[in-house]
């Protein structure tokens, strides 16, 4: 059967997803690590191993410039604030912890939200 086009209404659902979706990341209790972008000069060794540094202050920046063309794009940038800080911290470690909270309830919320678009 033919594909569905993507029309416009589609995306600016999917960025109304998004918003969503960072403002209840934002609102959990576990958030703080993931807040703002890690300050490398205060976390030694964080440049060198971290590569591509991604945080939810610079994601809504992202989402209010309208660099997200999807949700696709959106849950990558999401996936890598969790991806880095589980390279960057032991599981069993504060923030390590906060990010594997974060991560099953953004999978969990996500996948919930999917239902109505
Ligand atoms: C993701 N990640 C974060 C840090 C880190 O040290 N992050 C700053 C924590 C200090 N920030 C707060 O305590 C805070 C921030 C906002 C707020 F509203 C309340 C408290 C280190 C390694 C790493 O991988």
């Amino acid at each position: 059967c033919a594909k569905k086009a993507k029309t416009p209404k589609d995306s600016s659902n999917e960025l109304a997803v998004c918003r969503v979706l960072l403002a209840d990341l934002e609102a959990h209790q576990d958030a703080w690590p993931f807040l703002s972008p890690v300050q490398h000069k205060s976390v030694p060794g964080y440049r060198k191993v971290i590569k591509k540094p991604m945080d939810f202050s610079t994601i809504k920046e992202k989402l209010t410039n309208n660099l997200y063309l999807n949700l696709e794009n959106f849950i990558v940038d999401v996936n890598l604030v969790f991806d880095n800080c589980q390279r960057f911290n032991e599981d069993d470690s504060e923030i390590g912890r906060a990010g594997h909270r974060m991560r099953r309830f953004f999978d969990k919320r996500w996948t919930e939200l999917l239902q109505f678009f």
